[in-house]
């Protein structure tokens, strides 16, 4: 794994240009389906310098949607075209109710009227739901086309371009079709923050405390002294996080790429999270805000399981709350609750399964049958007990 190597994304090395560059690589490991994930502030318009090979000659499609393309698209579309054979661009329609098997669909009918080929590439450009769809429709076309993920998003930039886990929604259960399908490599620009509304800053925030949370506790520290820098999006603050974020990440997919065992901890505060995105039809609530609640309720049900001290949810609501992020569930039944854990992914012989803190960096997979206690934990933490 290579970090802080400084891959110039310009010919001409200029002080000014120095900005322009690769700071940070980070490699997942994945044998012959290995790839980087290229870190850097301004390298959008330089993405054919740095991804070379993966594009020279290519049909491109280029899955964004109207708003990141009117931000972004020009930029990487004039990049691309300076050697891929031809460049398309098709737009989704914006927010979580749209990541579904119709849109997906929508996206195999501009490929076909693209003539794309078993050659051609899929490159996603936005946030977690144009890389969630765009990967998806790189790894069913054809029964497969190379993809590569440019996020937009501080959410995608720290957790959902990385690790291979594309799917669309059911209405009744969050990404329950999918594919494990790695892109072929991750390029973030960490400028392109820069027009992102502050409620996506937040949530994106959300995953990366999650990721300080389950995996390590020197980043947990760093939030806690730093978040205001990260929300206002300070580039060193930014290129620091980002980079942890994604080597935790990448770490963890290398080391289980199809979630038989340790993969399900990047899940911390995701099985309340995603009965929450369900629950409300996928339109109160950002992901990373959904996120934030399961967070807060995965360490009380540690408390209750575990013992687990409850100054942990105390300094995890403190960063929640410099964030403006919500800590308390909406109010549903019992039986809506049940119904929506037992659409969980990771439910596995009638057990559905948290992931629950130990210490600040640490966490473990719990199995419960008996959802007494998660309901517990739910109705103390809801807006109206
Ligand atoms: N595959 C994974 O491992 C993984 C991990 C985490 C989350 N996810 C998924 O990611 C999705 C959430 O992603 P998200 O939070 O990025 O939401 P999103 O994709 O909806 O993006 C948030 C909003 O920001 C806008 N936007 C994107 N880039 C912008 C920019 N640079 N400037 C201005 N606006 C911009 C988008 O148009 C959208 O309105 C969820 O569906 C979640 O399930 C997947
Ligand atoms: O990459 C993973 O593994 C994760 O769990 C990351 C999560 O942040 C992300 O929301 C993911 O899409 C959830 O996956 P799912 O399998 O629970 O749908
Ligand atoms: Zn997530």
């Amino acid at each position: 794994m290579v970090d802080k190597e400084q891959i110039p994304a310009t010919k001409a090395a200029s002080p000014k240009e120095e900005q322009q560059s690769v700071t940070a690589e980070v490699q997942v490991q994945l044998g012959d389906r290995s790839y980087p994930i290229y870190i850097g502030h301004q390298i959008l318009s330089h993405a054919h310098e740095i991804l070379g090979p993966r594009i020279e000659g290519k049909r491109i499609l280029i899955v964004t949607n109207e708003q990141v393309y009117d931000l972004q698209g020009q930029k990487l579309q004039q990049s691309l075209e300076k050697v891929a054979a031809t460049v398309d661009v098709v737009t989704i329609p914006d927010g979580e109710e749209h990541k579904t098997i119709d849109t997906l669909s929508t996206l195999y009918d501009a490929a076909v009227e693209k003539n794309l080929e078993r050659s051609s590439l899929i490159v996603a450009l936005g946030g977690g739901i144009v890389g969630d769809i765009a990967g998806l429709l790189a790894a069913t076309y054809m029964r497969g086309i190379p993809f590569i993920q440019i996020p937009t998003t501080l959410l995608a930039q720290v957790d959902s371009s990385v690790g291979g886990k594309v799917a669309v929604n059911h209405r009744k259960g969050k990404n329950l079709i999918g594919a494990f399908y790695q892109p072929q490599a991750v390029l973030i620009d960490s400028e392109t923050l820069q027009t992102l509304p502050s409620r996506e800053i937040s949530a994106g925030y959300a995953e990366i405390i999650k990721t300080a949370l389950l995996g390590d506790s020197e980043l947990f520290g760093y939030l806690e002294k730093n978040s205001q820098a990260i929300l206002q999006l300070e580039p060193d603050a930014l290129r620091h996080t980002i980079a942890a974020c994604c080597r935790i990440k990448a770490a963890v997919v290398s080391a289980d790429e199809e979630e038989k065992g340790q993969r399900a901890l990047l899940n911390l505060g995701h099985t309340f999270g995603h009965a929450i995105e369900t629950l409300t039809h996928y339109q109160v609530y950002r992901h990373g805000e959904a996120v934030a609640i399961g967070l807060v309720a995965a360490c009380r049900l540690a408390e209750k399981k575990n013992n687990l001290s409850s100054q942990v949810r105390e300094r995890l609501i403190k960063l929640l709350y410099a964030a403006n992020l919500p800590t308390q569930f909406p109010n549903f039944s019992r039986e809506n609750w049940e119904k929506a854990f037992s659409l969980d992914k990771k439910v596995k012989s009638g057990k559905v399964i948290f992931i629950i803190p130990q210490s600040i960096g640490a966490c473990q997979i719990h199995k419960d049958r008996d959802l007494t206690i998660a309901l517990e934990v739910i109705e103390e933490l809801s807006v109206n007990p």
